[in-house]
């Protein structure tokens, strides 16, 4: 039993040739958490899972996971699967024989018919990687990673390529793995998915951790946002508002309750139509856009 972080990430430095890809990175993740590292396009974010997953040694700082170096496989490999970005399975095996052959690779034990059986490849099972398509092959890779149902599962990219039941899915595997206390590191470019699901959210940005948090602290960095349409004739708004163009205003607001409620009022008071109403906290997605602008 492993006290302390699953993941211990301190002060790890990832250069290639003179260019520092990670600089000064420390973050950790906990027991069961649902941890998303997140970031800008070259941010650093495979550079540090391939450290973390043991396929590449850092440059300097430590990484720890369950207490032990990543390098040390005999001790972490039987505890955690790894969905990476793109699978090197080999073409000429079968599906069940892929799952098993990840299964002794990585010594963890279960049924290739069950992980198949929750990722809806059953009828594939005897068809060979090479006859499968992107979806399938994802759905296989997901299939690898939670065979064993390890403690800690790392999911590069989930759902690129899988359709919405695929999608949804593979979320009700997570969920239930997450029930019995596995800990989950995701990255994704669907923000959407992270803000769902993450517990907490790393942020890198340039090599480093830019922001660190739940979703709620993220994005109560940035003020939420009302957006609507006025006729040309409508009297003066009760709060400053930026146009948008077309008759479209946008208010920004550190306290959504009140601001919107004001607004509600006077367009009440003054008979004024409000078109296209719509009004709701930061999304991730602007937490994105605001980097490198401030
Ligand atoms: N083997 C390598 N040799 C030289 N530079 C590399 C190598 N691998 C990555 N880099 C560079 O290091 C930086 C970080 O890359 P990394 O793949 O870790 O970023 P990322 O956050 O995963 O990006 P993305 O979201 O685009 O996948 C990038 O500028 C990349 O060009």
């Amino acid at each position: 039993m492993t006290t302390g972080p699953v993941i211990d990430v301190d002060r790890l430095h990832v250069t290639y040739g003179d260019f520092h890809a990670v600089k000064d990175l420390s973050f950790q993740v906990g027991r069961g958490e649902l941890y998303a590292l997140l970031g800008t396009n070259g941010a650093g974010k495979t550079s540090t899972l391939e450290i973390i997953e043991g396929h590449r040694t850092a440059t300097s700082g430590t990484v720890r996971v369950f207490g032990h170096s990543p390098r040390d496989r005999r001790a972490v490999r039987p505890r955690m699967g790894t969905m990476l970005q793109e699978s090197g399975f080999s073409p000429d095996l079968t599906v069940r024989e892929t799952v098993r052959l990840i299964g002794k690779l990585t010594r963890r034990t279960d049924r290739a018919d069950r992980v198949l059986g929750l990722m809806d490849l059953t009828r594939k099972a005897g068809t060979k990687v090479s006859q499968l398509s992107g979806g399938e092959k994802r759905r296989l890779d997901f299939a690898t990673a939670v065979y064993g149902s390890p403690e800690l599962i790392f999911l590069d990219e989930p759902t690129t390529g899988l359709d919405i039941q695929s999608r949804d899915g593979l979320w009700d595997v997570v969920d239930k793995l997450r029930d019995d206390g596995t800990t989950v590191v995701l990255t994704t470019h669907y923000l959407e998915e992270a803000q769902q699901r993450a517990d907490r959210i790393g942020l890198m940005h340039e090599g480093a951790l830019h922001l660190e948090g739940t979703v709620s602290e993220l994005t109560r960095t940035l003020p939420a946002v009302i957006r609507f349409s006025l006729p040309a004739t409508a009297p003066a708004l009760p709060l400053p508002a930026v146009s948008e163009g077309e008759g479209t205003f946008r208010i920004e607001t550190a306290d959504l309750q009140d601001d919107l409620y004001r607004l509600l009022h006077w367009a009440r008071t003054e008979a004024v139509r409000l078109g296209d109403l719509a009004s709701g906290p930061t999304r991730l997605d602007d937490v994105f856009r605001a980097i490198g602008s401030h």
